[in-house]
This record gives C-alpha cells, structure tokens and sequence, in this order.
C-alpha cells in the first residue's frame, strides 16, 4: 500500500528535471489525489441526499483533478506541466466560485475560499499567481456584491460577505509574500550553489579551469573517444624559469604574469579546445579530435605568440617562454598514462633547452614502448 502510494506520489518525477519542478510535480500528484478523493466523497454525500447538481458538479470536478494529474505524467513536457497546473487551480477556483454562489451545505461553501491563496500562489508562482488571485478576488466580489446580488443563490449577511472578501484578500496577501520570499530563497541557494561549483573546479588567480575541472574534462572527453573510437591529444606547458621571474619580480607580480599569460593561450585556442591551470606555473591544453601533430601545429603558435609578445608589467616589458610536452589519448590509451608521456615530453623540451614543442613520439626511446600497466 505505502509502495503504490510512494509510486503515485513519485509518479512523473525524473532526475533530469530541477528540484523546483520535482517538488511541483510531486505536490500536483498529491494535490489532485486529495482534490479527487475529497470530490468524489462529497459527490456520492450530495447523490444519495438527492443534491443531483452539486453531485454532478464534485464528480465532474473530481474527473478534472484526475485529467490534470494523468495529463502532467503521461504528456512529460513543460507545456503539459503548466496546462496540468492551469487546469487544477481553475478547476479548484470554479468549484470554490460554485459553492459561494450555492452556498454548499448550510451555507458552509464559502469556507473552501482559504484553500485558493496558497494552492495557487505555490502552482502558478508569484506573477502568474499574483494575477490569477487578483483576477478571483474580482470575481468574487462581482459576484456576492454585482447585480443586486442576482448571480448568489445562498443568503449570505452583509457583514459575512465583506468579512469574507477581507480575510481572503489578507490570505491572499500572506500568501503572495510568502510565495515571494520562498522564490527569492530558492533563487539565492540556486545561485550560491552555481558559485560553488564553479569555484571548486575554477582557479581564482586565472578563471581557469583548475585541475579538478581539467580532470573532468578528460575524464568526459576520454569516454567519448572510447565511444567514437576517435582520439585527442593533451599537453602540459610549463613556464621557463618562473623562478626568476618571482625572484625578479616578487611573488605578486609573478601572479600578474601567470595571468597575462593564460590570456596569451586561451586567445589563441580554437572554441572547442580546453585551457585549465594544471598547478603552479603549469597549464593543460586538451584539444578535442585532434592528432599529435595537430596539436603539436596548434602549440608551435601559441608558443611563437608568447615568445614574441612580450607581457607588460606595471609598465615594464618582458618576454616570457614556455615548454610544452604533447601527448596523444586513444581509446587504447588511459589519461593518466598520457598525463605521464605528455609530462616526459616537457621535460624533454626542458632540457633540450626551453621554449619549445615536444611530442612523446618524438622523444627516443619512445616512452610509449613501456608497459603501459606499470601507470
Ligand atoms: N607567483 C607565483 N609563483 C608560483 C606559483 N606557483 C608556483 N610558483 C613558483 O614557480 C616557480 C617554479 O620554479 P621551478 O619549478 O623551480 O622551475 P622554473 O624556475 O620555472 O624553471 P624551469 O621550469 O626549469 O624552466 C617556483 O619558484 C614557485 O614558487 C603561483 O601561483 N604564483
């Protein structure tokens, strides 16, 4: 029984969707359940009580509630949701219209009024519901006051009906600001959560992306190889002699110069490439669909651009270099096993001295001819 239940109340749910809409969907399913249940009761009361049109009019909207909930599972788009919530909250505003009119049993209808606010400020959010409650209030009171009072069929005082209108507006209100102050929160977290994830895999020095996040990527980029039977190449690049660049400049300066540089690559990436800030004064290049020699073409001019720009600090010129070791990633070949080869490859062009391009498979003896299990 809790299982069915369980499934019912989940029905419609989907891991894809945002939490905000997992939380309306599930509140739907709930609120047609009850919304079915209480109308159908209260159908079968007012049939065998011989009431024949207010029997009619709580099976009817017993039916709508059921559409309303069946139509935002089976039809799992954002056009069914909202004409699913459309469909309750006029079905819920009729109904509450209905009884006010007929006065439902002993003049007891109007009371159903308070579930309207809060139902339809929490479906339609604080706009759209904002309107619609606006919209009903005008209604209501056309209807208990309009017309010489022609359109009600119950009796209601003077002093009923005004108190009535008072303490719906008042609902209405709380409800609205209550609607307004839960969006703003859930627009807060939402954004503070955005920030965090981004700081977590962003370095703050360069807005990088920073290791964690260039690992991500290769790890996303490396299944799609494996899928594709395709293949991308990596490189590491390392500043030459940043050491006496701080020693030269002071560490902060050094920050400086870590930054233009970073600009200097990314400027020179094609879009679908990834820069990331390895660590320290290293960088990581993944370049998407492309060879060793691609990548080894694509770094040659990046490499010239740096070596002749020079950066300007605090109105001061200097000229920067950089090493850069390339390695290829292929459905055979793990990430951490290119990590290493690309890692050899720039030390290779370190000690081979210093600005410049080094493949893995130029290197001799390849590297590549190791036992790959030993990474
Ligand atoms: N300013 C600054 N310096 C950093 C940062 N991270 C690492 N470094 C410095 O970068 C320097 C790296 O020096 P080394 O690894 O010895 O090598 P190098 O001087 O670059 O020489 P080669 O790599 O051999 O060309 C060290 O002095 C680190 O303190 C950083 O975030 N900011």
């Amino acid at each position: 029984m809790l299982g069915i239940l369980k499934q019912y109340v989940f029905s419609g749910v989907s891991r894809h969707y945002k939490d905000e809409t997992n939380r309306r969907i599930m509140v739907v399913n709930l609120f047609a359940a009850v919304g079915m249940s209480i109308t159908f009761i209260l159908g079968c009361r007012a049939f065998f009580a011989a009431e024949y049109s207010l029997s009619t009019t709580l099976f009817t909207a017993s039916v709508v509630f059921a559409i309303s909930q069946r139509l935002q599972v089976r039809v799992a788009t954002p056009r069914a949701r909202t004409a699913s919530i459309t469909l309750l909250i006029l079905c819920l505003m009729v109904l509450t219209l209905l009884l006010l009119i007929t006065g439902g049993k002993d003049n007891t209808g109007p009371l159903w009024i308070y579930l309207v606010p809060p139902v339809t400020m929490f479906f339609a959010g604080f706009i759209r519901g904002l309107l619609s409650l606006i919209s009903f209030t005008m209604v209501s009171a056309v209807i208990m006051f309009g017309f010489d009072e022609a359109i009600l069929v119950a009796q209601y005082t003077y002093a009923f009906k005004t108190r009535l209108l008072y303490s719906f507006m008042t609902v209405s209100f709380l409800s609205a600001f209550y609607e307004y102050s839960r969006q703003k929160s859930y627009d807060t977290a939402l954004y503070l959560s955005e920030q965090f994830e981004r700081q977590a895999k962003h370095d703050h020095l360069t807005q990088l992306l920073n290791r964690r996040g260039a690992q991500q990527c290769l790890e996303r980029e490396y299944a799609r190889v494996v899928r594709n039977k395709s293949k991308f190449s990596i490189a590491i690049a390392d500043i030459d002699r940043f050491k006496s660049i701080n020693d030269t400049l002071g560490h902060e300066q050094g920050d400086e110069v870590l930054v233009q540089i970073s600009k200097v690559f990314t400027s020179r990436l094609r879009k679908q490439d990834i820069i990331a800030r390895w660590g320290g004064e290293e960088f990581m290049f993944i370049f998407n669909d492309t060879d060793e020699a691609g990548a080894v073409q694509a770094l040659e001019q990046i490499r010239k651009t740096l070596n002749q720009a020079p950066l300007n600090i605090n109105g001061r010129e200097f000229h920067v270099t950089s090493s850069f070791g390339v390695s290829e990633v292929t459905p055979g070949i793990d990430i951490s096993y290119a990590i290493r080869c690309a890692d050899k490859a720039l030390y290779y062009a370190k000690d081979n001295g210093r600005d410049q391009v080094c493949s893995i498979s130029s290197i001799s003896p390849s590297p590549l001819s190791e036992q790959r299990t030993s990474f």
